[in-house]
């Protein structure tokens, strides 16, 4: 007899979950008490995102605080780099208990390969459940001029996301990270069980800020994704709680 894995008793499949608690909110400050000001100042918030400012300046500890409070946790440290070493972040990472882990595309088949298998490891030596992997297809703050002219790879945008997606979709990965104006095509050619997560998402009446391919959360889950990463429209507003009861309002009517 065959039981399902843990992760999945843990964390409901985002078809099942609300919209709401479909929005992953960036902790993306450099002190362990400002993020502590931020889970108290809004409690409603029930998947928050772990990112390389506040996990290079204050370590770990922020992952232990968020699992007492029981939120789901998205470590986002993007690691990039020849497999012994990402396989080596992936194992320690594995260990967390988290539940979303980045690594990038561009490291290639044989270190996204060496990613699952030890993350699993490192999992299962912890005694908790994977995170699961998902790879950073082509930052959402970068344009088709920066693909072209400084990264000069010779594809359209869309397509070079979609092929980073198959690579890791190939790879044994759980999902990718998508800019909202991809993620229909991506959803289409991936299938349902891939994960799409999309950053970059803007409502109507917030700045734009260094994202470059956003939709607003509505037409970002109407299109396919999964989750929504949506920071600064809502940590940086003058009133945050009112920000994200808006979101919710605007999505509550879609
Ligand atoms: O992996 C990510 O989460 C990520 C990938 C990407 O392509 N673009 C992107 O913005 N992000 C993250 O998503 C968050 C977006 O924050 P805001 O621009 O403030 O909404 C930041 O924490 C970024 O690090």
């Amino acid at each position: 007899m065959t039981f399902p894995p843990l992760s999945s008793l843990l964390s409901p499949p985002p078809k099942m979950t609300s919209k709401t608690d479909r929005i992953i909110v960036p902790l993306d400050v450099p002190t362990q008490e400002e993020a502590i000001a931020k889970l108290d100042q809004l409690p409603q918030v029930t998947f928050w995102k772990v990112g390389l400012e506040l996990f290079v300046s204050s370590g770990a500890e922020i992952l232990h605080i968020l699992k007492q409070r029981e939120k789901r946790i998205f470590l986002d440290l993007k690691f990039h780099d020849i497999p012994n070493t990402v396989a080596g972040a992936c194992r320690a990472a594995g260990r967390y208990g988290v539940d979303l882990l980045t690594i990038h595309a561009t490291g290639g088949r044989i270190a996204l390969n060496a990613a699952m298998t030890a993350v699993n490891e490192g999992a299962s030596q912890a005694g908790v459940s994977p995170p699961k992997v998902i790879a950073i297809t082509l930052l959402t703050s970068l344009t088709s001029r920066d693909l072209a002219m400084d990264l000069k790879i010779p594809l359209e945008l869309p397509e070079y996301a979609l092929q980073m997606a198959l690579l890791a979709k190939e790879s044994g990965l759980d999902g990718a990270v998508c800019s909202p104006q991809e993620v229909g095509q991506l959803r289409d050619i991936c299938g349902d069980e891939f994960l799409l997560v999309c950053p970059g998402v803007r409502p109507s009446w917030a700045e734009a800020g260094d994202q470059k391919r956003s939709l607003t959360p509505a037409e970002a889950f109407k299109a396919g994704a999964d989750y929504l990463v949506i920071g600064r429209p809502i940590t940086a507003a003058a009133d945050p709680v009112a920000a994200w009861e808006k979101i919710c309002d605007e999505l509550a009517v879609v």
